[in-house]
């Protein structure tokens, strides 16, 4: 079974420090969300309904980038089982999960201020720590 492991990282980080990071993981993006990240310098894949930003991963993907891009902003999961890629493919997955697929039309989390990333400030409630 393959974890999600980015979002979780992200309130490890926030550990120690002199604020509190709760994130609220984990992070959900709908199909209109990402959708939009379908374009050579911002590509999302939807695999086994994790979404996945893999951008930096496309010059260095074994089965060339045009294969990736190509499911850029939609769901890939049948492409990738198609391939049969290895255990360490599947492994390889996990640096690149961002989120979940939430069924939803429209998610308040799954908005930046910017209207694409989003940021702690959008994921995190901040206390001081007395
Ligand atoms: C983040 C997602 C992906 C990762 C981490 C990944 C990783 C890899 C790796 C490591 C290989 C080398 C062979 C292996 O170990 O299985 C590979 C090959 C390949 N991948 Fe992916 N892949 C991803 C997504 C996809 C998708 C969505 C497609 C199809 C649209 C695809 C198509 C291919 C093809 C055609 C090959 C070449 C297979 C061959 O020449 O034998 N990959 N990929």
């Amino acid at each position: 079974m393959l974890h999600c492991t980015r979002y979780l990282k992200e309130s490890k980080m926030a550990a120690g420090s002199d604020v509190m990071l709760m994130t609220l993981s984990p992070l959900y993006y709908t199909l209109e969300d990402i959708q939009v990240h379908n374009m050579s310098n911002d590509t999302w894949l939807i695999i086994h309904d994790k979404v996945y930003d893999v951008t930096s991963f496309l010059e260095e993907h074994p089965g060339g980038e045009e294969v990736l891009l190509e499911q850029a902003g939609a769901d890939a999961t049948e492409s990738f089982e198609d391939v049969g890629h290895s255990t360490d493919a599947r492994e390889m997955l996990q640096q690149f999960c961002i989120g979940e697929l939430h069924m939803m039309r429209t998610s308040l989390l799954s908005r930046g201020q910017n209207g694409t990333h989003p940021s702690n400030f959008d994921i995190c409630r901040r206390f001081s720590l007395q």
